[in-house]
């Protein structure tokens, strides 16, 4: 078993933590004292939002430099802490980094999407936290390799972080989408029904690009049942040197988090199990399906040995065009999309052309 399944609910990580969602913000980089101290002075009028991060050495996608301003910008976030009792966040990309934030009691520590993408680097990270209890999150890799996020939070939970979550941040898209990062949302799915436990964070901010796009996002997220959100904030965003589209002022953040409707995992059925009944229709169906396909599965079987006896080819493209055709025609009517019933009918297909050749190749 994976130690993943063992990580604890943020709402154990500190006691601030028992909202859902969980939100975490601050600026893309840090500008200077006052745009970091009035960012979170501001931020902390936003009820919902807990965490502050902050940028302290930021790798950026182009080599723009803004100086290692490091051990000021931790120096700030102390004080962010004391005014304002949010609680820090800060990335961290080598085991100095590791080091010079635990030192200056950063409350929380993050992995970027750059690192997260290099294994060496990942392990370098674990060792430095090896028997710290510090809590850490984990971004995404760049490309949507589910295997590499896996392995960079299992390294970092081997080290003993057991205070662990994901953060989805997006991948980054090859074709120019309306998105800044491609969601890929089906990634994050599967990493939550592998590890039931491991809290996972959505930055919608990364995922939108530009600030029209982030409510949906968020919504999303929420409707997908994550922990918690990550919005990138500047007090005055428009005047901001870096990322002006993608960062919201604390007051518009206020408005996106209060129009978010916030979905429950569970209900409590009170009609009379309406939810309960409806899953045992779709059990019921789901049965079905499956027996039908084993039908299906037993014809091709016939129909293999009667090609073996004469002699004929596996694949009848004709015939197969029109068993396409018409399940496409018949999904339409019935309300089914066409790339649906054609992906579906392309695995059915695919597993017939399997059986008959295991008919045909049997001793
Ligand atoms: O009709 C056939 O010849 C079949 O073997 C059945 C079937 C199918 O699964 O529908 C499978 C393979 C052929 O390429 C075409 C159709």
């Amino acid at each position: 078993m994976s130690g993943l399944e063992n990580c604890k609910p943020m709402n154990t990580w500190f006691k601030k933590l028992d909202t859902r969602p969980i939100v975490i913000s601050g600026p893309s980089i840090v500008e200077s004292e006052e745009q970091l101290l009035s960012t979170a002075r501001e931020l902390k009028k936003v009820e919902q939002v807990k965490i502050f991060k902050a940028g302290a050495w930021k790798p950026q996608t182009t080599a723009k430099s803004f100086g290692d301003r490091g051990l000021d910008i931790l120096q700030w976030l102390n004080q962010v802490k004391l005014e304002t009792g949010l609680l820090t966040m800060v990335e961290v990309a080598s085991p100095k980094h590791v080091e010079m934030c635990l030192r200056h009691n950063v409350d929380i520590l993050w992995i970027g999407a750059r690192t997260t993408s290099n294994p060496f680097s990942v392990q370098e990270l674990a060792s430095a936290l090896q028997g710290m209890s510090v809590p850490v999150m984990v971004k995404n890799p760049i490309n949507p390799d589910i295997n590499l996020w896996i392995e960079a939070l299992e390294t970092i939970n081997k080290a003993g972080i057991s205070r662990l979550a994901a953060i989805h941040r997006g991948f980054y898209p090859f074709e120019k989408t309306r998105l800044h990062n491609i969601p890929k949302w089906e990634i994050p799915i599967e990493l939550k029904s592998r590890f039931h436990n491991l809290p996972i964070i959505c930055d919608p901010s990364h995922i939108a690009g530009a600030n029209k796009y982030v409510q949906e996002m968020a919504q999303k997220a929420m409707d997908l049942n994550m922990d918690g959100l990550m919005f990138e904030s500047h007090f005055n965003a428009a005047e901001g040197i870096s990322d002006q589209e993608r960062q919201l002022t604390p007051s518009d953040l206020n408005q996106v988090l209060r129009k978010l409707i916030c979905r429950l995992p569970s209900v409590e059925d009170i009609e009379e199990n309406r939810l309960e009944k409806y899953r045992d229709q779709i059990d019921s169906v789901d049965s079905q399906l499956i027996e039908l396909l084993a039908q299906r599965m037993n014809i091709v079987e016939g129909i293999g040995k009667y090609k073996a006896e004469k002699n004929m080819t596996i694949l009848q493209l004709q015939r197969w065009e029109k068993v396409r055709e018409k399940g496409i025609e018949l999904g339409k009517s019935l309300g089914l999309s066409e790339p649906f019933v054609a992906q579906l009918l392309r695995m059915i297909h695919k597993e017939a052309i399997l059986k008959q050749n295991e008919v045909m190749n049997r001793k």
